[in-house]
């Protein structure tokens, strides 16, 4: 395990330091080395000699930013203090009594604060209990609509630190430095614009500490390079072939939505996956032959709407003899029993789009309740309030670890932070995304992705919750290597599964 990899709440990150504590390192010395590796860092960012100021809150968030204070100062930047509190608490006000007497301006009236290019926002940090209020509040406002460069230490203050929620109002950060273990709130969709560039800051909290308080297997973990190019089926045994690569069977596609199966299979076959088959409509298989001819075209007979009506699977390859089945894209809902078929199959499966759709009508948790083997659902959040309406995704990990519990399946809900829950609870969180992403397509071609290494998998016996984990890491990597070469706007989901490969060569 790798210290990017956990995430923790604010009480687990209080138990953690409390153990610190307790085996003897004082406060006050991690204080201090906290804050030098944040001084360090800035550092590097902000140009010599320029004038930084520091807005200091009661508790060792304050702390930490009176150390940086005090450090900056000594390097020959210009350094003042805003520090509104009446009440600090011990350690911080001993920084605040000894900047004060290196002759640091110190302010208690925000009016009085000369202006500057950068601010330290050392207000609140895990500590924060309750909603921002008065003259507070009004600060966060004052500095925010300065619009000039702020750096969080640990959290943007304001922030809920377990669910990203604000809390009355929050620092709208440029960069967070967030020390020691990511914290759950930077990881929640909602948090987002107020955290800009986050980075973790290692102050060596013992592997042995984090184990006692998040347990051997950790119920939240952040998806890194690490763990996802681990799940990878790579390298190749010598001796493979194409069916011990898996075979997945895609059932997707329509006369309507032709597109949607072609980015499917294409997502797909960048998997690397053995054998591809792909069940669409008569009318369109001439086209996804001409897209993929390494796949198995399979024409399907078709609804006057020309949705799939059903599978003509001859009899000696019936459903089972497929590693995995990948059903939605493009499918419209006119396909309601391919769906029913499929979930009645005891083939591993992932529903999409409109099949997550018709799963709703269907009833989601009682169709899903005689499914003995795996289930993955892929909806984004218009689809999953459909096909869980009673659950609130404001904090979308316990939305992901409800919807699993409930329907026994591997539950991931997309997004800017993408959330990965198995029905035991134990939570991936994709950290690294692009907005390019938020196209049509984009999901057929995860599905895909996602497909052809669950086929592979089943050989290796991962974990379903990992490998799916995985596709959303290499789905969201080739994103953000194309929006880096394209711009934003220039990764249409074609594009995206091109650079699926290169994405990968640059990790492997
Ligand atoms: N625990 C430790 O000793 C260490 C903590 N570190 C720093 O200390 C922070 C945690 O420090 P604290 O536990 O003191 O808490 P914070 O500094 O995050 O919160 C400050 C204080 O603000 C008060 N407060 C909370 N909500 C408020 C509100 N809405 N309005 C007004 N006041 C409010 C609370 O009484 C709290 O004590 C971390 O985020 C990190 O920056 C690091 O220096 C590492 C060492
Ligand atoms: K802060």
């Amino acid at each position: 395990m790798i210290k990017e990899q956990f995430v923790v709440t604010s009480a687990q990150m209080r138990d953690i330091e409390g153990r610190i504590f307790a085996a003897g390192m004082p406060v006050a010395a991690l204080m201090e080395k906290v804050a030098g590796l944040i001084s360090d860092r800035l550092q590097v960012i902000i140009p010599k000699g320029r004038c930084v100021g520091i807005l200091v809150g009661p508790g060792h968030n304050g702390g930490d930013a009176l150390v940086v204070a005090r450090e900056l100062h000594f390097r020959g930047y210009q350094v003042w203090i805003y520090q509104p509190f009446s009440k600090l608490k011990e350690l911080t006000n001993q920084h605040f009594q000894y900047a004060q007497s290196l002759g640091i301006p110190c302010f208690q009236e925000i009016d009085k604060v000369p202006n500057c290019d950068f601010l330290i926002d050392g207000l609140f940090g895990f500590g924060l209990e309750r909603e921002i209020t008065d003259y507070i509040a009004a600060a966060i406002n004052y500095f925010n609509a300065w619009n000039k460069q702020i750096f969080s230490i640990d959290l943007p203050s304001g922030l809920h630190t377990d669910t990203g929620e604000v809390l009355g109002v929050a620092i709208r950060a440029t960069q967070t430095f967030c020390l020691g273990l990511w914290k759950q709130g930077l990881l929640q969709e909602q948090a987002l614009e107020y955290i800009g560039q986050a980075e973790l800051i290692d102050f060596d909290i013992p592997l042995a500490d984090i184990d006692a308080v998040l347990g051997e297997v950790p119920k939240i973990q952040r998806i890194t390079q690490t763990t996802a190019i681990g799940t990878l089926p790579l390298p190749r045994s010598p001796i493979t072939h194409k069916y011990k690569s898996g075979h997945l069977l895609l059932i997707c596609g329509s006369r309507r939505y032709a597109g949607g199966a072609i980015l499917t299979g294409l997502g797909a076959r960048a998997s690397g996956v053995g054998m591809l088959s792909i069940a669409v409509p008569e009318s369109i298989k001439p086209l996804l032959v001409s897209h993929l001819p390494e796949a198995l075209i399979i024409g399907c007979p078709e609804t006057e709407t020309g949705a799939i009506s059903h599978l003509p699977l001859p009899e000696k390859t019936h459903l089972s003899s497929f590693s995995v089945i990948a059903c939605g894209p493009g499918l419209t809902q006119d396909s309601t029993p391919i769906v029913q078929q499929v979930i009645e199959s005891d083939v591993p499966l992932i529903l999409d789009a409109d099949a997550l759709n018709i799963l709703a009508q269907l009833g989601t948790i009682s169709t899903l309740k005689k499914r003995q083997t795996t289930t993955v659902l892929t909806p984004h959040t218009g689809e999953f309030h459909r096909l869980f309406p009673d659950i609130s995704y404001t904090n979308r990990v316990k939305a992901v670890q409800t919807a699993a519990a409930q329907t026994g399946a591997v539950v991931l809900l997309k997004g800017a932070r993408t959330a990965i829950s198995n029905p035991e609870g134990v939570v991936w969180i994709n950290s690294e995304s692009t907005p390019a992403l938020a196209r049509g397509g984009s999901g057929d071609v995860l599905t895909g992705l996602m497909g052809g290494l669950l086929a592979q998998a089943a050989i290796k016996q991962t974990p379903i919750e990992d490998v799916v984990a995985t596709a959303a890491w290499w789905h969201s990597q080739a994103g953000i290597l194309a929006a880096a070469e394209r711009t934003e706007l220039g990764v249409d989901a074609f594009t995206l599964t091109q650079y699926l490969m290169k994405v990968l060569l640059d990790f492997t």
